[in-house]
């Protein structure tokens, strides 16, 4: 583990360099991977694990996803399968059905947990939440995570680069002594670039709080209000998008990434970097009451209430699908299409 000192707070941390890829395979050599699930976890995990050497098969159900792995080059009948027969044949079953269809499936996944087996999550919700979702593994199975830090289309897009990202990993049963070992080689099998240590519970109260906030839901929030404040205004459409994401997205954020905010600043203006200091206190004054009250609500897990009553209504992909659509046809959005299309790699 190597120490890494994050804002004066030392932390273990795992790196590729004191667990390569090679430890992982030797890890892993006598494992069969199963991925079940299909969905954006499913295909990254999967992919990046098979080009990475390790022995992974597909369980996933008839229809568009199955369809999918099949155009992705996963072999049906010798390393794609209907769920029950990856199940089956799986040593290490990757649970990667979406958080509420774990729940439908768990009767179902827990008849294969048989002794020494291992049962992955890219999540903690399910194990975390057992009182609602009913997901309580037999004692003799070794039951882990690794969380990685981003979409699993983004998984597989840096992992083609030769890149990575970041995951959490936790160990929640170590019914065999090796849960840790594994936990790690999976983790490194899937792409991830170092790892850092959690539990179920932080890994699923910090997520839960991070989509909802600053990686999702209040960045939209924000957009919405400073457009919105601009269109009113009288701005263009072009001017109120451009002066709220597009810059953000196209220019700045990545100055951000690459060696943090005050360089993203000092990268600025002068009259920006005033008004930025000016402004962010009471930016933050304005909304952490909000993040507050959002964490509070992950907290009394009113949250994953929520996520398993609407998530496993028959139509919730209808509904989700009807609000995305309703994001996609705003103004803002609607004017971000056509920002996009100006770009100039698209010439
Ligand atoms: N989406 C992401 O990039 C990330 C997801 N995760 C976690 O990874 C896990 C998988 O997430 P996603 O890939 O987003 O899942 P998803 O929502 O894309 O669903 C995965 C698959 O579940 C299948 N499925 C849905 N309902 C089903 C049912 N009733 N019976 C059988 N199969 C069903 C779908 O066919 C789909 O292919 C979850 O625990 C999630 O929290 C973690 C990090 C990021
Ligand atoms: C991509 C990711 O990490 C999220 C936002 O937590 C998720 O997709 O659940
Ligand atoms: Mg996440
Ligand atoms: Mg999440």
């Amino acid at each position: 583990m190597a120490k890494i000192n994050f804002g004066g707070v030392v932390e273990d941390v795992v790196t590729r360099e004191e667990f390569p890829l090679e430890k992982a395979r030797q890890v892993l050599a006598n494992e069969t991977i199963a991925v079940i699930g299909y969905g954006v976890q499913g295909p990254g995990q999967a992919l990046n694990m098979k080009d990475n050497g390790l022995n992974v098969i597909v369980g996933q159900r008839k229809g568009k996803t199955y369809d999918k792995a099949v155009a992705d080059g996963w072999v049906p009948g010798q390393t794609l399968f209907e769920i029950e027969e990856a199940l089956e044949k799986g040593t290490i079953i990757c649970y990667l059905l979406s958080d509420a269809a774990q729940i439908e499936m768990w009767p179902t996944v827990k008849k294969y947990l048989t002794a020494g087996k291992s049962l992955y999550f890219s999540h903690g919700f399910g194990i975390t939440y057992k009182e609602k979702t009913g997901i309580v593994p037999p004692a003799d199975v070794d039951v882990f995570l690794a969380a990685p830090k981003g979409s699993g289309t983004s998984l597989r897009r840096l992992f083609v680069e030769g890149k990575g990202l970041n995951s959490s990993f936790a160990i929640y049963q170590d019914a065999t002594g090796k849960a840790r070992e594994k936990c790690i080689a999976m983790a490194i099998g899937v792409g991830s670039g170092y790892l850092f240590e959690t539990d179920f519970y932080k890994e699923v109260t910090s997520d839960l709080t991070g989509e909802r906030g600053t990686l999702m839901g209040a960045i939209q929030g924000i957009f919405a209000a400073q457009y919105e404040v601009l269109r009113e205004n009288g701005h263009s459409p072009s001017e109120a998008f451009n002066e709220t994401v597009e810059e953000l997205t196209q220019s700045l954020m990545p100055l951000v990434a690459e060696n943090g905010m005050d360089w993203m600043y000092a990268n600025c203006s002068t009259t920006a970097q005033r008004g930025a200091l000016d402004w962010w206190r009471p930016f933050k004054d304005a909304t952490k009451p909000v993040f507050a009250k959002l964490y509070d609500s992950v907290k009394t897990q009113a949250e994953a209430a929520r996520s398993i009553d609407l998530n496993s209504q028959a139509d919730y992909r209808v509904k989700l699908e009807a609000e995305l659509k309703e994001l996609r046809e705003s103004e803002m959005w609607q004017a971000g299409a056509a920002v996009r299309s100006l770009r100039p790699e698209r010439n």
